[in-house]
């Protein structure tokens, strides 16, 4: 691993060796603050379009962190940066002490494997199966045996409810499957930072619920540093430690949980009340 990334944590590296192993993502590789990102003064516009204008969050190591915002305001572009995908017309992002766009190419593409990334669809390849799905990441990045490989995937399969749909093709299992196997999927490099764009869209009301105890249980399990981009209070109550709310590019509000949900602040309030008047206008 290069240095400037192994520098960063004491020593667990983010590539699983054996099952046993406690997870990276338990404080050990947290800077001395607490934050595992942390995004500062981040600038990024398409064309003419301003999206993010000056965005500063700080993503606690090892805590839920829920963004709320009106759809267009930003949510997925912040994950990107977070990840490497987009690099800011101006600012940083500062990963485990690191400013992601300081790095070679190569030492971003190790930063990109502390990431687990949980797609709105799941974004799972339609021609493998299941188990093979979850498998991806561990054939591409790892020199693991076979072995070693399916037992892996067998326990996060378990931990998701899977296990009897390990031979199945996407396209044969229902929408909370497949965000769940997409979750499988993402956990399996036991990273330090799980990102989840959206992970209750398009779910009833009882998978959502299943969904977020789910997010739970296996934060509750692995530890590590949580982002869910989401629409829904219930998720954001069920999951969070800490929210924030953006609007046109910035963060206009962030606390904890408790806070959040008891909290007078007009952007607040008007998002969890789904009030169209308020300041959370439409442009
Ligand atoms: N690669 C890109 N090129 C051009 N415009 C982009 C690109 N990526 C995002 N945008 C624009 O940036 C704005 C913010 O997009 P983003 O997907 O981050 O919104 P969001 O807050 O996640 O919204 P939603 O809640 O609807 O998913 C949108 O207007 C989108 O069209």
């Amino acid at each position: 691993m290069p240095d400037a990334v192994s520098s960063v944590g004491e020593a667990d590296p983010p590539v699983p060796s054996d099952a046993g192993e406690r997870w990276p993502g338990d404080g050990a590789s947290a800077q001395a603050n607490g934050h595992a990102v942390e995004v500062t003064d981040l600038h990024k516009s398409f064309g003419t379009f301003d999206v993010l204008r000056g965005l500063n969050i700080d993503f606690v190591d090892n805590a839920v962190t829920t963004i709320l915002g009106p759809s267009g305001t930003g949510k997925s572009v912040l994950l990107k940066h977070m990840v490497g995908l987009l690099e800011p017309d101006r600012g940083e992002v500062n990963v485990f002490g690191n400013n992601i766009w300081s790095l070679s190419e190569s030492e971003r593409s190790e930063m990109r494997k502390r990431f687990g990334v949980l797609f709105q669809d799941g974004a799972l390849f339609g021609s493998m199966d299941i188990f093979d799905n979850v498998a991806f990441p561990l054939r591409k990045n790892t020199e693991m045996r076979e072995s070693e490989i399916r037992d892996i995937v067998t326990d996060r399969l378990a931990e998701v409810g899977l296990s009897g749909a390990a031979t199945k093709r996407p396209n044969e299992i229902s929408g909370g499957m497949k965000k769940r196997a997409g979750f499988a999927r993402a956990l399996v490099m036991r990273p330090d930072i799980l990102l989840f764009d959206e992970p209750d869209s398009g779910l009833d009301p009882v998978r959502t619920s299943l969904l977020c105890d789910l997010i739970v249980e296996m934060h509750r399990e692995h530890r590590g540093t949580y982002v869910v981009v989401t629409h829904d209070i219930n998720t954001t109550r069920r999951v969070s430690d800490y929210v924030g709310v953006l609007w046109q590019g910035r963060l206009v509000y962030y606390g904890p949980v408790e806070e959040a949900m008891a909290s007078e602040d007009p952007f607040v309030r008007q998002f969890l009340s789904g009030d169209s008047v308020g300041p959370l206008g439409m442009e």
